[in-house]
């Protein structure tokens, strides 16, 4: 397999696509042209594309939880109470573990063991299991865009029978859903197996049929510094497009400071339009997500509602075009959906409240803003070199140099040199730059940040401010001060 940027031909697609249906029975039931149709039914307020459009057009932010169970009319029934209780603008259908891994043999057992239970085994809904059919009853019984959130590495099979079911947006990517989530799956194979998923969406786009993709944003969600995510957000969008893949949600997901996370999405839209503009995507329509905190939640139920909280305010504040919401059960588990709905219902309250209060885009955002765009171009630019002009295997490059890298991965192929740490302000700087391809202006810049912190708590800067600033959130506090 020869990794490059190239959009796939039919030949080549459809030369892998016969193996890849046959990895499940319920793969037999998937016929393109039969979806096509399907999906020419299917209601335009059903479909996440245009919605996230309207939405970017009126300045909303709209709200999406995560969810996910066993059993389909369980399902059906969970998202339509999130719909009606939880006033969901936008729908999941959160994948299982299983399912994730391609262990279908075990989503089978576990469908039967939650029968017998009568209550969910499983993390997420098992869709390859349920199959078209079953998907197609999911779709047909919930009134609201749905969309599908996992975390898988080979995902073609669950690509293609959530699609021929009707899912109208996809989410996930071949290194956001590869370094955060999978120890030793080659970065080269990953990319390569998502160049098939973005270039199904670019046949559904080519039969008139407009699918939404959502590279996922915080990657470990833990002090993921804005120019990581927005690079890698930013290189999946490229290999999306180059695929046919015409509208892209990219995400980023909340690292606390109001200033640097208000500055981090609009940096993210000016990257994001430059870099896809300057490869010849012009035709592709960019909207934003943002995630509230993806890190450790207070287990005290009213202090999880505050950090919803912020992140909703965040969010509004920020424009962006959606907001995925946490609940208050985050500390805990898999939550209930009266708590699901109750941190719906938080995170409306506050965009319905925060709507018309325009962000005064002061000079500290604008530098906060220049300063994200330039370490990330730094990056962006740098892969592309190292690539040869070529972002697919630039980025595997690009990881094995550490020039990308994600903090706290568990992937073998990330170097995992760089180390954040929080500024006084609880801005998420560089404690170590690892690898990364800064220039000196930059270095100093969060050199600076982290030492005026280390000066004020009287403590010299070093990695237990990183283990401090991990657990600040659950214990009550954004920076981690030293007791
Ligand atoms: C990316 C991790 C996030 O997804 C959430 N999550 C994972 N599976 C489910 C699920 N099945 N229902 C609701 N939330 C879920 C989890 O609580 C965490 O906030």
């Amino acid at each position: 397999m020869e990794l490059k940027n190239k959009k796939w031909t039919h030949d080549h697609f459809y030369g892998v696509r016969e193996e890849i249906l046959k990895h499940w029975p319920t793969g037999a039931d998937v016929n393109f042209e039969e979806a096509v149709k399907y999906h020419e039914t299917i209601p335009a307020k059903k479909h996440f594309a245009k919605r996230l459009v309207k939405a970017k057009k009126n300045g909303e932010t709209l709200t999406q939880p995560r969810a996910g169970v066993a059993l389909l009319d369980e399902h059906i029934n969970l998202l339509n109470f999130l719909r009606t209780e939880g006033e969901a603008d936008l729908l999941p259908t959160t994948i299982d573990s299983y399912t994730r891994q391609n262990q279908y043999e075990n989503c089978a057992n576990a469908i039967e063991e939650s029968m017998k239970a009568g209550r969910s085994l499983l993390n997420g809904f098992p869709a390859v299991n349920h199959g078209v059919h079953g998907v197609r009853k999911l779709v047909e019984s919930v009134d609201g865009p749905l969309q599908v959130r996992h975390g898988t590495p080979d995902a073609r099979l669950l690509t293609e029978i959530t699609l021929a079911g009707g899912f109208t947006s996809y989410e996930g990517g071949g290194i956001s859903y590869n370094i955060p989530y999978a120890k030793s799956v080659s970065l080269e194979k990953t990319i390569y197996d998502w160049q098939y998923n973005d270039r199904l969406v670019g046949i559904y786009a080519e039969h008139g049929i407009e699918i939404n993709r959502e590279p996922f944003g915080p990657l470990t969600g833990t002090l993921v510094p804005p120019c990581i995510s927005h690079a890698v957000a930013i290189i999946e969008g490229i290999l999306a497009a180059e695929q046919g893949v015409k509208n892209i949600t990219l995400g980023y997901g909340q690292c606390g400071n109001l200033f640097q996370d208000v500055a981090a999405i609009k940096a993210l839209e000016q990257l994001a339009e430059e870099y896809l503009v300057k490869h010849g995507y012009s035709d592709c329509i960019l909207t934003t997500v943002f995630h509230q905190w993806m890190g450790g939640f207070p287990q005290d139920e009213a202090k999880a509602f505050a950090v919803i909280s912020w992140g909703a305010a965040a969010a509004a504040l920020a424009k962006a075009t959606k907001v995925i919401v946490k609940t208050p059960h985050e500390a805990l588990g898999i939550p209930t959906k009266e708590a699901n709905a109750m941190g719906l219902r938080a995170t409306k309250q506050l965009i319905n409240m925060l709507a018309d209060q325009p962000f005064p885009m002061t000079a500290e955002v604008d530098i906060e803003v220049e300063m994200i765009k330039a370490e990330t171009r730094c990056i962006l630019d740098k892969v592309f070199e190292l690539g040869n002009g070529d972002f697919a295997s630039g980025s595997v490059r690009a990881f094995e140099a550490g020039v990308l890298d994600v903090p706290f991965a568990p992937s073998q192929y990330s170097l995992n040199k760089i180390l954040p740490a929080r500024d006084n302000n609880g801005a998420v700087r560089l404690f170590d730059v690892g690898n990364l391809p800064f220039t000196q202006d930059i270095i100093d810049f969060h050199k600076a940040k982290i030492d005026a912190r280390a000066k004020e708590e009287g403590r010299k800067a070093s990695f237990q401010m990183v283990i401090d600033d991990i657990y600040a959130i659950s214990k009550g506090r954004l920076v981690g001060r030293p007791n």
